[in-house]
């Protein structure tokens, strides 16, 4: 990495504004999958025994500017706390004096969580007013929050240009480990994708088609395809103005000889939930009033086939809403293809891709799993990351 690292400065005594990402999934005010908070403990843990005030800073959700209660990152403090063995702070904002005031206490190795950053508006417009009043709070960034790299926003990016600007240990890791898969990528190369951020997903498969061979579609992402296709998709989750898109990376993965590969069969249902009716129907036949929930039978078998004949596999997002028992077959059985397909280079990226292979207790069976969805999409597809870029260079 060309970049600097927590390990080329001098931290004692400093104090250390260190981006995380804490977007970890919650229930009902508990954390549910604590991955994202495990992966920053070897920088947070660094930082504090080098004795740097550690100031933490993450998001939480898409609040969209505003104080929403139940994204407040007190459980995550508390729960790093219990994973580090240590008492961690939390500030109930993210700048200004009564942060001031809660900093100018603390010792050195002592470590503060601060508010939700994207609780202000100027985050997420990377807004160098609120950068500055980041910076304000200490000497040194620390950007850890691999995750979240792929977003220029105020406390990923806009600090940088107030601060000595450093990568965090996770960050040089996910960094090292995805650009050595990539620099030279076995074949045949997989990516899967699937998920709900359809939005966000969709436009990375352009620049996919022109590094995979095989490309898999699954999650609530499939349908805008399914709908391209000609298909009916009911009460689905689509988007609307992808469709026109999605048929245009059809058209392009037959040019580029890349195999597209799309469910044959899913699993709807007229509910969303655990106990909603639910059959398994051919892709061409989802009732106008019921929703696809999962990839059928048919499909995941026709996954794990790909799975297995593949040198490396990139897997981006649910195939079905996992967290719901009932819909959860189609990423089990994507994560546990896998888990079996040991001569395979596996990279797992996504908070919710990573939860899913936690939950089914395959994590140690894949070679890497990324911190990252968006992020590490977009590091693969070749995109600068802007919270990386911003940082000094060695
Ligand atoms: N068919 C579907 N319909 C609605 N939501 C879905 C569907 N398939 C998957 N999902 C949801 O997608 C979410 C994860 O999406 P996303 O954030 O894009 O993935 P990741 O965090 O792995 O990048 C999960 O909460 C899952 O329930
Ligand atoms: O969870 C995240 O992204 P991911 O779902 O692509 O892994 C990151 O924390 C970034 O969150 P964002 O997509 O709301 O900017």
């Amino acid at each position: 990495m060309n970049k600097k690292s927590v390990k080329d400065i001098d931290v004692k005594g400093k104090r250390v504004f260190c981006r995380v990402d804490f977007n970890v999934p919650m229930k009902d005010g508990q954390v549910t999958d604590e991955t994202r908070i495990r992966a920053a403990i070897p920088t947070i843990q660094y930082l504090s025994e080098q004795g740097a005030k550690v100031i933490l800073a993450s998001h939480l959700g898409r609040p969209k500017g505003q104080v929403v209660e139940d994204l407040r990152l007190t459980p995550v403090a508390a729960r790093l706390g219990e994973l580090m063995g240590k008492d961690v702070k939390k500030a109930d904002e993210a700048h200004g004096p009564s942060v001031q005031s809660k900093i100018d206490e603390m010792s050195e190795g002592d470590i503060l969580l601060l508010e939700n950053v994207r609780f202000y508006p100027g985050e997420e417009k990377n807004d160098p007013e609120l950068a500055k009043a980041f910076a304000e709070l200490a000497d040194v960034y620390v950007n850890d929050a691999f995750g979240a790299a792929h977003r220029a926003h105020a406390s990923t990016e806009g600090i940088a240009n107030d601060l000595p600007s450093v990568a965090g240990l996770l960050m040089e890791k996910e960094l090292d480990v995805l650009g050595k898969a990539l620099s030279n990528p076995e074949r045949p190369f997989t990516a899967i994708i699937g998920g709900a951020k359809v939005k966000d997903k969709i436009g990375v498969i352009d620049n996919l088609l022109e590094k995979v061979d095989n490309l898999i579609i699954g999650g609530g992402l499939a349908y805008t395809f399914v709908k391209a296709q000609g298909h009916e998709v009911g009460k689905s989750l689509l988007e609307e103005d992808k469709i026109d898109l999605a048929k245009s990376f059809m058209e392009k993965a037959k040019e580029k000889g890349v195999k597209f590969y799309m469910p044959k069969d899913v699993v709807v249902a007229d509910d969303f939930s655990n106990d909603a009716n639910k059959k398994v129907v051919a892709i061409d036949q989802i009732p106008s009033d019921w929703e696809a929930l999962d990839i059928g039978p048919e499909t995941s078998e026709l996954y794990k086939d790909v799975i297995q004949s593949s040198k490396l596999v990139i897997w981006n997002g649910p195939m079905g809403v996992f967290e719901l028992e009932a819909f959860a077959n189609g990423t089990k059985a994507v994560a546990q293809a896998l888990a079996d397909a040991t001569d395979t280079y596996s990279v797992i990226g996504g908070g919710d891709s990573a939860a899913a292979v936690e939950k089914f207790g395959l994590a140690d069976k894949m070679s890497h799993i990324s911190t990252g969805g968006g992020a590490s999409l977009e590091f693969m597809e070749g995109k600068e990351l802007p919270g990386v870029t911003a940082l000094d260079d060695k």
